[in-house]
């Protein structure tokens, strides 16, 4: 990573993932601000992978900025529902606002009744995207996963999302039980996060 502090703009309108990014960027030598504090507006999400989707918002926020960006898109696969709602994560119940994350959780929990924990397996997916400029021919790419189990209820006030129906076996509690360190060290965007980081920092960026 250069000496100066290299201002690049977060591509995401999640309140939850604004606070885990700020964690994960802390004493990192970023300066990340969220696009909010440019009033760039929340990207299109046409692309039918979370790579592409992931591209599409950080070129968005580029190009509305002039500043490099980093961009998340990830979601939750349940392999009893064939990997859905993967990319469709937050659009899964179709409810905007407040209550998006609860209509997402109740329509989950109904999708799976009946079903017993071996049948439960899930896991959240991140794609990370760091593009310098609009036109970048080559941004860097790094992904991260999360193994767990869906909860037949929710536990859990930490996290966001589907955090409180998502079983997590190392630690054998929701991932709204867990301290914000602890979700950084073992979930899909830490994981990803500390890649980009890595990335960064060996390409000397
Ligand atoms: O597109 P941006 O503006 O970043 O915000 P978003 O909430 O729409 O984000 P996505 O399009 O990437 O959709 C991802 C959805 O997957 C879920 N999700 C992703 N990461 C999660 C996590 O760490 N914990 C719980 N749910 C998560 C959550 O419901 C998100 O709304
Ligand atoms: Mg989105």
């Amino acid at each position: 990573m250069s000496e100066h502090t290299q201002r690049i703009v977060l591509a995401s309108g999640n309140a939850g993932k604004l606070k885990e990014f700020q964690s994960l960027l802390t004493d990192c030598g970023l300066e990340v601000v969220p696009q909010s504090e440019f009033n760039v507006s929340d990207a299109e999400e046409t692309g039918l992978s979370f790579v592409e989707n992931a591209i599409l918002k950080a070129r968005h926020a580029c190009r509305a900025t002039g500043l490099p960006a980093i961009a998340d898109d990830s979601g939750l696969e349940v392999d009893a529902l064939m990997g859905k709602p993967g990319i469709y994560s937050s659009r899964f119940a179709g409810v905007e606002g407040a209550e998006r994350d609860s209509a997402n959780n109740a329509k989950l929990i109904n999708s799976l009744q009946g079903l017993t924990q071996k049948d439960r397996s899930a896991r959240f997916q991140c794609v990370l995207v760091y593009m310098r400029h609009a036109e970048d021919p080559t941004p860097i790419i790094c992904q991260g996963s999360w193994e767990g189990q869906i909860q037949h209820q929710i536990s859990g006030e930490g996290g966001f999302g589907y955090d409180p129906l998502f079983y997590v076996p190392e630690r054998d509690c929701s991932a709204a039980e867990l301290s914000k360190a602890d979700k950084n060290s073992l979930s899909h965007r830490g994981k990803a996060m500390q890649l980009l980081l890595q990335t960064l920092t060996a390409a000397g960026e």
